[in-house]
């Protein structure tokens, strides 16, 4: 049996999604920046392709969507056209963050640093959250942007972004969430949060790789990150990948309807509930920054004695997929910052294990990586020359 459990890196696209893309290959293949029919014939599905995009968010008809390549070029964007706008071309310096946040944030704010800009990356608590009250204390008359993702990829853990936007919208300062982990796993809306801008990726809900989206509300506009041609009103260049954009609008609209989200909520975590509780039945085995908080689909589990690679070795061998934790940082778990600001020490990073579930998964799936979880963790703690059931010890490390 195969069964895939690390959707918080990518999903499979919905079959329903592949139908609505599949015209846009062979059949509607113009460019839709020319003037003949067969650039003309792409446009009603981009039409409907934005209006789903809108509507999954919230957005007000005068706020724009910008397509984009991905997430990481949505977060480039806002971080890289506020430097422009507000720091090279005005009075601010300074920029806040998190310690939690995806390579896509933390790079590019660490690159502005490099330029001489001042960033404040604000910890997290013991249940790896961070508190609003952090961001209203950060904020400077400096301040250009502050940045904060709406769930964590690793943790599933859930930041109080309307609190944030209450701050930001009395302050007065630029708003961004990466919404990557958010959107198709509960309601995400931009004007009850006060946001000026979102970033999200076609492939964390069920759509094609390689196409993501960037939301700016109106008067929030900032400087492009490639210039070209006059595609989306000359905020991004470049012909747009039209079967990818009718691919993200289909996914958005099939992820986030009342149904969906219900599903995700109920089912999803019902099913999530029952593998996590199975490996919690294991001795000193703990989910890392609680149960509280999360994202319906996601748990990150300590296994004291069981290296998290080793554990992907045992699982993949058994044809089930999962994660030590981000595929962009799991190359290194020392350096992995979640893991660091849980101030773990390095037994536990090296003992997590990232479980995240979808709704094409089935309890009969769930069921047979039970079996295959707790045979492979007997198995690694056997063969293991430094693991001793000490029950105390591991509680300790956290
Ligand atoms: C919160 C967050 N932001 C941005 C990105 C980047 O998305 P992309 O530009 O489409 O690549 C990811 C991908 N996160 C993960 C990719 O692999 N495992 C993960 O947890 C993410 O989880």
């Amino acid at each position: 049996m195969e069964v895939y459990l690390d959707n918080n890196a990518t999903t499979m696209v919905d079959p329903k999604v592949y139908e609505e893309m599949k015209p846009f290959f062979c059949d509607i293949y113009g460019n839709p920046n020319s003037l003949h029919k067969f650039g003309a014939g792409t446009h009603p599905k981009m039409v409907e392709a934005l209006d789903f995009l809108y509507e999954g968010i919230n957005a007000a008809d005068e706020d724009d969507i910008i397509i984009t390549g991905n997430a990481t070029e949505s977060n480039n964007t806002v971080i890289k056209g506020i430097w422009v706008d507000k720091i090279l071309n005005g009075d601010k310096n300074h920029i806040i963050t998190s310690e939690v946040e995806h390579p896509a944030i933390t790079a590019a704010c660490k690159f502005l640093e490099t330029q001489g800009v001042k960033v404040t990356y604000l910890p997290v608590n013991e249940e790896g959250i961070l508190e609003a009250s952090l961001v209203r204390d950060a904020i400077t008359e400096e301040t250009a942007l502050v940045t904060i993702m709406w769930a964590n990829n690793e943790t599933g853990k859930i930041f109080p972004i309307k609190e944030i936007g209450l701050i930001c919208k009395t302050t007065g300062v630029a708003f961004h969430s990466d919404a990557t982990q958010a959107i198709g796993k509960f309601p995400v809306d931009v004007q009850e949060c006060n946001l000026d801008y979102i970033s999200f990726s076609a492939h964390k809900f069920h759509g094609p790789k390689g196409v993501g989206g960037l939301y700016v509300k109106k008067g929030s506009e900032v400087t492009p990150l490639l210039h070209g041609g006059e595609q989306m009103g000359g905020n991004r260049a470049g012909t747009v990948d039209v079967a990818s954009m009718v691919g993200m609008g289909w996914a958005m609209h099939l992820a986030t309807s009342t149904m969906a989200l219900a599903y995700e909520k109920n089912h999803v975590s019902k099913l999530r509930d029952k593998l996590e509780a199975a490996i919690l039945e294991l001795p000193e085995t703990i989910v890392i920054g609680g149960k509280e908080n999360r994202t319906p689909n996601t748990t990150l589990i300590s296994i004291r004695g069981v290296e998290g690679e080793s554990m992907l070795w045992d699982l993949n061998q058994n044809g089930i997929g999962a994660s030590t934790g981000s595929a962009c940082a799991s190359e290194d778990l020392e350096a992995n910052p979640v893991m660091n600001a849980f101030g773990s020490d390095s037994e536990l990073a090296h003992t997590g294990v990232r479980f995240s579930l979808s709704r094409f998964n089935t309890e009969e799936q769930i069921d047979y990586a039970i079996k295959v979880v707790q045979g492979a963790v007997k198995r690694l703690r056997g063969l293991s020359s430094s693991y001793a059931y000490a029950p105390e010890s591991h509680k300790s490390a956290l």
